[in-house]
C-alpha cells in the first residue's frame, strides 16, 4: 500500500485525497454498522500518524450526520493538523490524553459509547506498543469484555497487529469488525493477527485506475470478498434443461461413513449441478438412497469390510464419458484396494474424458500411497486437503504447514500442477499458474465432521457445471464459508452440524447474485 499510495501520487491523487476517501468510506460503514448516526456516542481513538488522520476524517463525518462523537488523542498529532481543526468545526468533541492522568475521561467514555473505532495504528512501521499506546488497549479490551453491546471496529488493522506479519502484541485491540482499506494487510490475513480483526470489511479507496490495475496484476494473494465471488457466479439461462447445468459423478462413501457420501451429493445439488450420481458401496446406497431423493445411484461392488471394491473401476470408468465432473474422497476408506481404485480412476489415463476433479479425504490419503501420483494426475484437479492430509501429500510436518500456509499451498499447486484448496481458519487457494487467493472464514462451527463432504460436493458441482478449477475452488470454498457463518449466527459456535449448511447454500448463492436480470 506504501508503494501504491506513491504511485497515486504521481499518477495526480494527492494522499490526502486518499485519506478523505478512506475516512468517508469507513464513516459510512460504521453507520451502517450502527443502524443510523443520530443520537449515537461513537468515540474514536485517534493516533499519531495516517491511520489517526483516518479517525479525524472518520469523526467529523459522523458527527456530520448527527452522531455525539469525541476523539480521545492518544498521542500527540501535529500543532497544524488540518483534519483535527476540520473535525473541531464540526462540533466533535476532544480529549487529549495528557492532561487524562489515571484515565478517568476514558473510562468514562468507554462506559458509555455505543462505538469505538481504533484508529491509533494502523499500516505504518511497526514496533511492540509502548507504555501510553498499551495502556489505552488494554482498558479498551477490559470494556469491551465487559459490555457485550460494545462494539470496537479498528481502521485498516486493529492496533498492536504487525501488518507484515500478523504478529500481535499481547495487549493488541480485539475488534468486532476491521474496515481493511483497499488491500488487505497480511497483518489480518495471518493469525493471531487475525484472530483479532473480527469480520473484516474491505473498503475501496479510490486508487487511481491505472494504479489499481497494476496492483490487481501485480499483487500475488487475492482476498475473496463478495464481489469476487460474485463475478464468478455464471448467469442461469432462462431457456435451460437439467443438462445445461452438468452431470456430476461422485465416487464416496464405505459401511463407516455413510453420511460422508450423502452430504456431498446434497452440497452438489445446492449450488445447482444438473444431475448428481452417486457411487457408492451397495450397502452405502441402499442406506442413502431414501434420503437423497434427487440423486441418481450407481451401487458398486464392495469387500468384506463395506469399502468399494476396486473392479468397480470398470463399472465407473466405462460410464464418464456422459459425465462433465468428478468428485472422488469423501469417506471412502483406506486399503490396498481402495489406493488400487483411485489409481485406475486417476492416475493410468483409463478416464478417457480426463474430466475436472476433486479430491478430497481418503481420495488424497490414497492417492499419497500411489507412486509418482502427482506426475500421473491428468485431469484438471482441485485437492482439498486439511493441514494433516497436507502434512501426508507433502511428507512436511504440520506445524510447517500452518506456519507459512499461502507459500506451502502455492508451492504444491505449482509442483503438482493443479489446484489445491487448503483448509483450515482462512482457507487458502492457490493455482498451478501461481494466483491465490484467502477466504476470509474462521468459524469454529465449521470444526465438525461432515462439513469437507459439502464443501467436495459444492466444487464438485461447480466443476460440473463448467467452473474452472481455480474459480470452483475459490468459489465453492466461498459460498460454504458464507454459509458456515449463516449458520453461527444463527445457532452459535457449537452444536452445528454439516447439514445445516446445505440449506443456506441456495440463499448464498441468489444473494451474491442479487437481483441482476438472468440473461438468455
Ligand atoms: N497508504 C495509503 O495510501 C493510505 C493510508 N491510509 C492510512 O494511513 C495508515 C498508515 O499511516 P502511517 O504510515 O502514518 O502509519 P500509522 O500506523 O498510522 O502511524 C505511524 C505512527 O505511529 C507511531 N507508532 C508506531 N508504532 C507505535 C507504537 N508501538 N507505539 C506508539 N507509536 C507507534 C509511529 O511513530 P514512530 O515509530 O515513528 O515513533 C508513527 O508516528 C494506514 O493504516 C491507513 O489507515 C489511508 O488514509 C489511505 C491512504
Ligand atoms: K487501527
Amino acid at each position: 500500500m506504501q508503494a501504491l499510495e506513491a504511485a497515486s501520487e504521481t499518477a495526480g491523487v494527492s494522499t490526502d485525497a486518499l485519506m478523505e476517501n478512506a475516512g468517508l468510506a469507513c464513516a459510512l460503514r460504521i453507520r451502517q454498522r450502527m443502524g443510523g448516526a443520530a443520537g449515537r456516542l461513537v468515540l474514536v481513538l485517534v493516533g499519531p500518524g495516517n491511520n489517526g488522520a483516518d479517525g479525524l476524517v472518520v469523526a467529523r463525518h459522523l458527527r456530520r450526520w448527527g452522531a455525539d462523537v469525541c476523539c480521545y488523542i492518544v498521542r500527540g498529532r501535529p500543532a497544524d493538523d488540518p483534519k483535527m481543526t476540520d473535525a473541531l468545526a464540526y462540533g466533535v468533541a476532544v480529549v487529549d490524553s495528557s492532561e487524562d492522568h489515571g484515565r478517568p475521561n476514558l473510562g468514562r467514555l468507554l462506559g458509555s459509547c455505543h462505538l469505538v473505532v481504533d484508529a491509533i495504528l494502523g499500516a505504518g512501521r511497526y514496533r511492540p506498543l509502548d507504555g501510553l499506546v498499551g495502556d489505552v488497549t488494554v482498558l479498551v479490551n477490559s470494556i469491551r469484555s465487559d459490555r457485550p453491546d460494545l462494539s470496537v471496529v479498528a481502521v485498516d488493522l486493529p492496533t498492536g497487529v504487525n501488518p507484515d506479519t500478523g504478529a500481535a502484541d499481547p495487549r493488541a485491540i480485539v475488534a468486532d469488525e476491521t474496515l481493511a482499506l483497499c488491500h488487505p494487510k497480511h497483518g489480518i490475513a495471518n493469525f493471531p493477527g487475525a484472530g483479532l480483526a473480527g469480520r473484516v470489511t474491505v473498503l475501496e479507496i479510490g486508487l487511481p485506475a491505472v494504479v489499481s490495475a497494476a496492483a490487481d496484476a501485480d499483487l500475488p494473494t487475492e482476498w475473496m470478498t463478495p464481489a469476487s465471488a460474485r463475478a464468478l457466479i455464471a448467469d442461469r439461462p432462462l431457456v435451460s434443461h437439467k443438462g445445461t447445468f452438468g452431470h456430476l459423478m461422485i465416487v464416496a462413501g464405505s459401511r463407516n461413513f455413510v453420511g460422508a457420501a450423502s452430504l456431498a451429493a446434497q452440497g452438489a445439488h445446492r449450488v445447482g449441478a444438473g444431475l448428481v450420481t452417486l457411487a457408492a458401496p451397495d450397502s452405502v446406497y441402499r442406506l442413502a438412497a431414501s434420503r437423497l431423493t434427487e440423486t441418481i445411484h450407481l451401487p458398486l461392488p464392495e469387500d468384506a469390510d463395506g469399502r468399494i471394491d476396486p473392479s468397480a473401476a470398470d463399472v465407473i470408468l466405462e460410464r464418464l464419458n456422459n459425465y462433465s465432473a468428478l468428485a472422488v474422497g469423501c469417506g471412502l476408506g483406506l486399503s490396498d484396494g481402495t489406493a488400487t481404485l483411485i489409481e485406475r480412476l486417476l492416475l493410468l489415463g483409463e478416464n478417457p474424458p480426463a474430466l475436472p476433479t476433486v479430491i478430497d479425504a481418503d481420495g488424497l490419503n490414497n492417492l499419497s500411497q500411489c507412486a509418482d501420483w502427482d506426475k500421473r494426475l491428468r485431469a484438471p484437479t482441485v485437492l482439498t486437503p486439511h493441514p494433516g492430509e497436507m502434512t501426508t501429500l507433502t511428507g512436511r510436518p504440520t506445524v510447517e504447514v500452518q506456519a507459512d500456509r499461502l507459500e506451502i499451498a502455492s508451492q504444491s499447486a505449482k509442483g503438482w500442477r493443479q489446484t489445491v484448496l487448503l483448509k483450515g481458519a482462512h482457507t487458502v487457494v492457490a493455482s498451478p499458474g501461481g494466483q491465490r487467493c484467502i477466504l476470509p472464514f474462521a468459524n469454529p462451527a465449521l470444526a465438525a465432521g461432515g462439513t469437507g463432504d459439502v464443501l467436495t460436493g459444492v466444487i464438485g458441482g461447480l466443476l460440473a457445471q463448467g467452473v474452472a478449477p481455480y474459480d470452483a475452488a475459490r468459489l465453492g470454498g466461498f459460498l460454504h464459508g458464507t454459509a458456515a457463518d449463516r449458520v453461527r449466527s444463527q445457532r452459535g459456535d457449537a452444536g452445528v452440524v454439516a447439514s445445516d449448511l446445505l440449506d443456506h447454500l441456495p440463499a448464498v448463492i441468489a444473494d451474491l447474485r442479487g437481483p441482476r436480470a438472468t440473461r438468455v
